[in-house]
């Protein structure tokens, strides 16, 4: 059985998840090359997968050996790689967002087409997660009724230094701009986002939590909190109403405990843990398309119009709270 040899490319924190993931977990594919600019986090992860390091992203995605590619560096470094390998007709799974503004997304899209055959899946892993694949399963049979809103919050423990506002749309809210789309098979259009009251608890400058508000051409109203320091956990939720019900994402379980006066469970408090399974769907699923020659899952379109409604999320805060239209382009046949 072919096995698919994969170049990694930035070996931070889900790199190295991801190359181990690939490496020890799934199935058919083996790590055979990793790189990052920064040397040292390229040799450890090529240690613990026992493969080699590659000078430059370059090397790897030019290596006739290498079949496919899996971009895990940063943001701002997703684009121009994803050219390349789209030069090199290389498979690729980028993690995401597809690109950090819209127009990036757009030139992916035209080298895509240009070259005539799909080759990017970005890393949209929330339509993986078991828990959101049961609210869509609910929701498309019709046991809440037609949806009528959708309140979210993505809550992180902390932000760290160095997140700005921009990043917390286009890196961390992009999830549920992603998800909300395909759980409740609509399209946006109207967006805007604002910020109120700061928490104490955020790095000075960052206007943290932001609130944002999307409305879909069904008229469906969408609310999603986005709060980087929320600190008790790392805390994911989504609702959907319905006319007749709504139906929840369920939380992650933990065995309940009681002890001196107190009764609960624990929180989870990283996003490696949360999704772990679904990263492990989503890659395994990658890794068996790829063998065979073709992408599914979400696309560079479905990484488009994520980047182009974050574009005006950004615009809608920065001008106090507008609401933009989103006027979304008709889905090309080539990413039907
Ligand atoms: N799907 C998900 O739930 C998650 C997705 N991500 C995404 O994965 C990516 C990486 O995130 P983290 O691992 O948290 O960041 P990180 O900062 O820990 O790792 C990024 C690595 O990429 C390297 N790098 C940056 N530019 C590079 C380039 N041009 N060539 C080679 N290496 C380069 C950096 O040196 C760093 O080691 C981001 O795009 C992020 O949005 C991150 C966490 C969770
Ligand atoms: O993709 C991710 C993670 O899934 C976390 O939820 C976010 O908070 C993080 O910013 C982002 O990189």
């Amino acid at each position: 059985m072919k096995e698919l040899q994969v170049g990694l490319i930035g070996c931070g924190a889900i790199g190295r998840d991801h190359a181990q993931r690939i490496q020890n977990k799934l199935q058919r594919a083996k790590i055979v090359a990793v790189t990052d600019v920064i040397k040292e986090s390229a040799q450890k992860v090529a240690q613990l997968c026992g493969c080699k390091v590659a000078e430059t992203a370059e090397d790897i995605i030019a290596d006739p050996k290498i079949d496919a590619v899996v971009v895990t560096a940063w943001d701002p470094a997703h684009k121009e790689l994803v050219l390349e390998c789209i030069k090199h007709k290389k498979f690729v799974f980028c993690e995401k967002p597809l690109a950090t503004e819209a127009k990036g997304a757009k030139e992916i899209i035209k080298a895509e087409m240009e070259g005539g055959q799909r080759l990017v899946q970005v890393g949209f892993m929330r339509r993986y997660d078991k828990g959101y694949r049961q609210m869509k399963e609910l929701i498309d049979a019709g046991e809440i009724g037609a949806p009528l809103l959708v309140h979210s919050a993505h809550r992180n423990v902390a932000s760290g230094q160095g997140v700005t506002e921009d990043f917390m749309i286009t890196q961390t809210c992009i999830h549920e701009i992603d998800l909300t789309k395909w759980l409740i098979q609509d399209d946006y259009d109207s967006v805007r986002c604002i910020v109120g009251r700061t928490s104490k608890e955020a790095p000075e400058g960052l206007r943290d939590p932001q609130m944002v508000m999307i409305r879909t051409k069904s008229g469906i109203c969408i609310d999603i909190e986005v709060f980087l320091n929320a600190r008790f956990g790392y805390d994911i939720q989504c609702q959907v109403v319905g006319e007749n019900g709504t139906v929840n994402l369920p939380d992650p379980s933990y065995p309940p405990i009681r002890k001196e006066a107190f009764k609960g469970t624990s929180l989870c408090m990283d996003w490696s843990v949360r999704f772990i399974e679904a990263y492990d769907v989503e890659l395994q699923e990658w890794i068996d398309n790829t063998l065979e020659g073709i992408t599914s899952g979400p696309n560079s379109w479905d990484g488009y119009i994520a980047a182009l409604t974050a574009d005006l999320l950004i615009q809608s805060r920065d001008e106090g709270g507008t609401e933009i239209k989103l006027n979304t382009p008709e889905r090309p046949v080539f990413y039907a």
